[in-house]
């Protein structure tokens, strides 16, 4: 089966208003790559307003790096779904390993999150749960016990219908921002494993879950990554800040569908 190539920029705590307008203007300029490829930036949420000003949703998605799982309230320094779907949003990552280490996304917290955006009834968010390994445990041989879990307890209470808003990523936390990249072999390893769980699991609709690679993707060595059967794209950190780069990135992604 031939799944849509997807891309998505990670910006994490970085960007500004002036990278916004380099990054539209560079996609803006490549209308073939984005008729291919489907693309959505996710900036810092303060950003995602000077997005909406730049891009056209049936070019470039907008989506947020994290959504608080409560429809409103007092959580001082939270983003609701309604926010960000305000601000244009209409991907949200969830389960980040930078969010799961450092700011309290237990397992617990991530299946609501996960309940939450899917059940949100205004937007159809598209819920990219990105799941990966630690250095010790791949070297302790739990990879797929570890990756297992983390789908088993966050898609918990998801159905095959829901399915259809899903995106998994496969981050591998060690090569997050270390520039030590999972070869295709290794990245493939683990997505045909996740492939085969969500059609255990869901059957048909586990076959068109989009499943993206991310750590340390680059341009040089996207297209080797993007030419593996179950690495439908990618998730992008460091990379996405270039424009360039990104672009090159989304290029590999479209020569996979060739
Ligand atoms: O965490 C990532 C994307 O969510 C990957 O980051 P890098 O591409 O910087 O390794």
């Amino acid at each position: 089966m031939q799944r849509q190539s997807l891309v998505i920029a990670n910006w994490k705590m970085n960007g500004s208003r002036h990278l916004v307008k380099q990054l539209a203007k560079t996609l803006r300029d490549a209308p073939e790559v984005l008729a291919d490829v489907t693309v959505a930036v996710c900036p810092p949420a303060v950003l995602l307003a000077a997005w909406q000003s730049e891009v056209f949703y049936d070019q470039v998605h907008l989506g947020a790096q994290d959504v608080n799982e409560n429809a409103a309230g007092a959580h001082t320094g939270e983003h609701s779904l309604d926010l960000v779907a305000e601000a244009g949003a209409e991907y949200v990552l969830v389960g980040h390993s930078e969010r799961r280490q450092f700011y309290g996304d237990t397992e617990q917290r991530i299946q609501a999150k996960v309940a939450a955006a899917l059940s949100a009834s205004e937007t159809k968010f598209k819920v990219v749960l990105c799941v990966g390994e630690s250095e010790q445990e791949r070297e302790a041989e739990q990879t797929m016990q570890v990756v297992q879990a983390q789908l088993e307890s966050a898609l918990q209470n998801v159905s095959s219908a829901q399915m259809a808003q899903v995106v998994v990523a496969y981050e591998p936390v060690w090569a997050i921002g270390t520039g030590k990249t999972a070869s295709p072999a290794q990245a493939q390893e683990v997505h045909a494993f996740i492939r085969q769980w969500l059609q255990q699991k869901y059957d048909v609709a586990g076959t068109s879950v989009p499943l993206l690679y991310g750590g340390s993707v680059k341009a040089e060595n996207a297209e080797t990554l993007f030419a593996e059967a179950d690495i439908d794209g990618g998730l992008i950190g460091g990379a996405s800040l270039e424009p360039e780069a990104f672009l090159a990135i989304c290029r590999a992604a479209q020569a996979r569908r060739s």
